[in-house]
């Protein structure tokens, strides 16, 4: 089974090499690219040869479309109608739901979408999957077997999908941004860059790993470094007045939000 990325950009690219690094066979990994310097950099990246979107469209079982949500109307006026109903079209648009692909294929081609991070690029995506209208319990198989390899998946019903988005799909930014703020808060504490830059990222992946394999609550796991009357608790109750859990809250509604955006500003005939 040959799978096209169709429009290798930042994500396009982690699920092209996660593909070739599951080790499927280089002849059925394609991708496309949209300026030449592109696609000369992923030639030499990954050994392949970038063809155009007709192309892939001809000679792909799956359709990877890694554009932007904005450049997805354009991507299938240029090449939706000639998708068969013996392809499956797996979307990594955030926003787009699955029907803004069937109103501009062909009837009866199944659509799964999908919403992964970049963690993907060290095997530990968080990749969340949605059937469309014609997409079977096959098609969802096949689309896993994508996305299995790097890193774990989910099916959730197609009306969490951008919630999922605000959590999980740009979850690894929210991660960075506390990351980047203890590291400066290291330094203003009068700690060298470096060392700050080190016992960050170390307590980040530490207590990343241990959430996961320990499997208790975050809540659990705070409280078993909060000491009466010690240090944690005095950080802490800064964080809380400083409105952290607030916060979170509004910027998971904020991102939720604008995924409806998109969807809703690329509604409607011609987007
Ligand atoms: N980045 C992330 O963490 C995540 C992104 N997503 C989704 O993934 C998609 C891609 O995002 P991201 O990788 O960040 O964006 P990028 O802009 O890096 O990637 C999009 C790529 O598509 C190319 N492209 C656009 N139109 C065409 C076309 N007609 N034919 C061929 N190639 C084309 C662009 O080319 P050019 O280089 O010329 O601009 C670019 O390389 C989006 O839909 C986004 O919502 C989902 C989850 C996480
Ligand atoms: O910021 C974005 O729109 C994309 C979708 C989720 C993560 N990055």
């Amino acid at each position: 089974m040959s799978v096209a990325v169709m429009g290798t950009g930042k994500l396009g690219e982690l699920v092209l090499a996660g593909l070739l690094r599951s080790g499927r066979p280089v002849d059925q990994v394609l991708a496309t690219a949209r300026r030449p310097e592109r696609a000369a950099e992923l030639a030499e990246r990954y050994g392949i040869r970038p063809l155009s979107n007709e192309a892939a469209v001809a000679r792909a079982d799956v359709l990877v479309v890694g554009v932007k949500p904005q450049d997805a109307g354009k991507l299938l006026d240029e090449v939706g109608g000639k998708v068969t109903a013996d392809k499956l079209v797996v979307s990594l648009c955030a926003g787009l739901p699955t029907s803004f692909f069937a109103e501009r294929l062909p009837d009866g081609v199944p659509v799964v979408r999908v919403m992964t991070n970049t963690p993907a690029l060290v095997d530990q995506a968080m990749s969340v999957l949605s059937p469309g209208a014609h997409a079977t319990e096959e098609h969802l198989a096949t689309a896993e077997e994508i996305f299995k390899p790097i890193g774990r998946t989910l099916r959730v019903p197609e009306y969490q999908q951008d919630a999922v988005t605000a959590l999980s799909g740009s979850g690894p930014a929210y991660l960075y941004l506390v990351v980047e703020s203890m590291i400066e808060a290291g330094v203003l504490l009068g700690l060298p860059r470096t060392v700050a830059h080190e016992l960050a990222v170390q307590t980040a992946v530490g207590s990343a790993v241990m959430l996961r394999d320990s499997g208790e609550h975050p809540a659990k796991l705070r409280e078993s470094v909060t000491s009466p009357a010690g240090t944690t608790a005095a950080a802490l109750r800064e964080l809380e007045v400083g409105g952290v859990r607030a916060a979170f809250l509004g910027a998971l509604e904020a991102a939720r939000d604008r995924a409806r955006q998109i969807a809703s500003d690329m509604a409607g005939p011609g987007r």
